[in-house]
């Protein structure tokens, strides 16, 4: 599926001081790479920058071998934001019409597809069917989260990137979206960028770590991150040692 090459990105908020400094790697094809750090190092941010909605000051992104543009042209990529389903839980729609938004091409138009078996299929593809009719005001923070990500797969995406999509759940119900995930990158080969702040997991389901802290601290396998001396370092990094 979808390849992303980040090439030196720098970029700081309105000309202050630089959030992220010269940022390099490659997330290939089909692969899972989760995004760790401290607050404030800028995850997120690099995210936005990947999803093209921000620009970088410097460096460049490119998703097979393309731009940013021609990417979201395609359809080729989803977005789920931090915070996204409490931004949405008071929205009067019940989660089958959220599913369908997901339908909705690039070009504003409903795609012929969009209707109430597809909307039903992505729901069973995360284990949420039986929810179609509720609010989605009135779901879990774990259920709505299933229904964001129903939501973005609903574009067909080859390419799922996701701020934080277990912050504030559960542990069990955390655990059981990153087995979702693990699984869609599996099964569909969907290469998923994922910001985390939960290593445990993170490490468990995705092969790789990128680990920031305004520059790249450490990119490379997961299981090189949990284990070795160095990784250990940028843990340290992680609870707030510098020193
Ligand atoms: N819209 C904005 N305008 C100005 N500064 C911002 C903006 N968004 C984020 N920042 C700052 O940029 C830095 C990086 O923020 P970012 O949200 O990318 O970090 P993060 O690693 O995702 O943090 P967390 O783990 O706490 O979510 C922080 O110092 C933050 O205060």
């Amino acid at each position: 599926m979808a390849e992303v090459k980040l090439h030196n990105i720098t970029f700081g908020y309105n000309n202050s001081e630089m959030v992220l400094s010269n940022i390099s790697f490659t997330v290939q094809q089909g692969e899972f790479v989760v995004a760790v750090g401290p607050n404030g190092a800028g995850k997120s941010t690099l995210l936005k920058i990947i999803a093209g909605l921000i620009e970088p000051a410097a460096g460049q992104v490119l998703i097979d071998n393309g731009s940013i543009r021609s990417a979201a042209r395609q359809g080729i990529m989803a977005y789920v934001p931090q915070h996204y389903s409490q931004n949405t839980a008071a929205f009067p729609a019940t989660v089958e019409e959220i599913v369908a938004l997901g339908f909705v091409g690039m070009r504003g138009r409903l795609k012929a597809a969009a209707n109430k078996q597809l909307v039903g299929q992505m729901l069973e593809m995360v284990g949420a069917e039986q929810l179609k009719g509720r609010r989605i005001g009135e779901l879990s923070g774990g259920q709505q989260q299933r229904v964001m990500v129903a939501r973005a797969l609903a574009g067909e995406p080859r390419l799922l990137l996701l701020d934080e999509p277990t912050s504030g759940i559960d542990y069990a119900a955390s655990s059981r979206i990153y087995e979702l995930l693990g699984q869609l990158n599996s099964t569909l080969g969907i290469t998923i960028i994922m910001v985390s702040h939960d290593i445990e997991n993170g490490t468990r389901f995705a092969a790789k770590v990128a680990c920031i802290n305004r520059h790249l601290c450490f990119f490379g396998d997961s299981e090189e991150f949990r284990s070795s001396h160095a990784s250990m370092q940028h843990l340290w990094y992680y609870s707030g040692f510098t020193g």
